[in-house]
């Protein structure tokens, strides 16, 4: 499905609820997998998530979790950990997205992990068995969900794990969430410079807990906002102080001139009148997910930026450097990449109906759609944004969006 976006200039408001953290709710699946004393709350409704809650449910021998990378990093920890043998595997793109480092940790605990096709890569034959050893080392620059996986499985092993991170730490937050919901959920451990400690406790008390909505999807939003002349959009159910390195997304947008209110669960995003700063530049290797929205953004307002931090975005749903790069130079931009870095150059024209590709990565869709403030755009296979926002279009709408599907 491609779909024809357009907007007029009227201010933009709404009333928008968005569901679960996608981080949040695969992690708490795994964890109520482990321990079923776990009541999960405002669950995501992606793709991804409920591909997880499946394979969990599902006693087959191929579990397939198509591209949600989380779900093949957290189940294949949980596999190894596990009692029973299966092949894990995912979309081609999945094949393409190395798992090498975390196959090797959980071999040195023990594991048994073959490839069944490209050494380092999915699909893997996991024969589920008992992991006796509780220390691992593991590089942690290439994909902090290698490091998540093991805590995960962590206290359920006999010891608990210790973990020691070798070379830079990439995506600290996603680490820092993945300690604080396991001590939500009543285990204890700590994650002190390239040390991780995560104790072993086989039981925990009945626990209720209510994942914060997603703030890589509220992302769109503040973009939307930056573009527009005036906006008021209120978002729920977020909180002041989150489990989410994304929510950073408040602090940037501020730079680009959207301030955010909070009262009780809800924030709300406001703009009035234009004063974006003529160059910004960011270091996103805590929030790499914010890339993409926040370089269309720049695009969208003339503002220059310059991107740093972004060495793990090569190996996403897609090549997401060269695919911003690729897009906005479509539409008129131009844009120089790195293996780990984006500058965009200010332009202020745009090119009208351009068609943009998104590559099977939902981000490439939510990213480039808050640019039909300013001129037609037309988004390829526009049902990508499923993997973690199935509303996204509906939401759009209901902000004064024309979304027609071509015929
Ligand atoms: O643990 C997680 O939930 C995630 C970690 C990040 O990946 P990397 O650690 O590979 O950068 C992020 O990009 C991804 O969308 C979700
Ligand atoms: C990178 C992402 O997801 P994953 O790695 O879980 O496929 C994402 O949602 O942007």
């Amino acid at each position: 499905m491609n779909l024809q976006l357009s907007r007029n200039d009227a201010p933009v408001e709404g009333v928008i609820n968005i569901t679960g953290s996608k981080s949040e709710s695969n992690r708490l699946l795994i964890l109520q997998a482990l321990y079923p004393e776990i009541e999960i709350k405002n669950l995501s409704n992606s793709d991804d998530s409920q591909v997880l809650q499946k394979a969990l449910a599902s006693g087959d021998t191929t579990v397939d979790i198509h591209h949600a990378g989380t779900a093949m990093r957290f189940l294949t920890a949980y596999f190894a950990a596990g009692n029973r043998e299966v092949i894990l595997t995912g979309s081609e793109r999945m094949q393409q997205r190395p798992i090498e480092i975390l196959v090797n940790a959980l071999r040195d605990l023990g594991a048994d992990i073959e490839y069944v096709k490209n050494e380092g890569f999915p699909p893997l034959r996991i024969k589920g068995k008992k992991l006796l050893r509780s220390k691992v080392s593991l590089q942690a620059n290439v994909s902090s969900q290698y490091i998540s996986a093991l805590m995960l499985i962590a206290p359920s092993l006999s010891n608990g794990l210790e973990i020691n991170l070798e070379g830079k730490t990439t995506s600290v937050p996603y680490i820092k969430m993945t300690l604080s919901l396991l001590k939500n959920a009543g285990f204890s451990g700590t994650f002190d410079g390239n040390n991780i400690k995560i104790d072993a406790r086989q039981q925990i008390e009945p626990v209720t807990l209510a994942v914060e909505s997603d703030w890589s999807s509220a992302s769109y939003f503040y973009s939307i906002a930056a573009l527009s002349e005036k906006a008021e959009i209120l978002l729920s159910s977020y909180k002041r102080s989150s489990n989410q390195g994304d929510a950073v997304v408040e602090e940037i947008y501020q730079k680009l001139g959207v301030m955010t209110a909070y009262a009780g669960d809800k924030v709300t995003l406001l703009k009035n009148g234009n004063t974006e700063p003529g160059f910004i530049s960011l270091d996103l290797a805590d929030s790499p997910d914010l890339a993409q929205t926040i370089a269309t953004t720049c695009f969208g307002l003339g503002v220059e930026c310059e991107l740093t931090g972004l060495h793990t975005l090569k190996i996403k749903e897609t090549d997401r450097l060269e695919a911003l790069k690729t897009e906005i130079e479509k539409m008129g931009g131009k844009v120089d990449i790195t293996n780990d870095s984006l500058k965009l150059y200010a332009t202020k024209n745009f090119n009208r109906d351009v068609k943009i590709a998104t590559y099977n990565d939902h981000r490439m869709a939510m990213a480039f759609a808050p640019l039909a403030m300013r001129v037609p755009v037309k988004i390829e296979d526009a049902g990508v944004v499923s993997k973690s926002f199935p509303g996204f279009w509906d939401d759009m709408e209901k902000l004064g969006f024309s979304c027609k599907k071509e015929v």
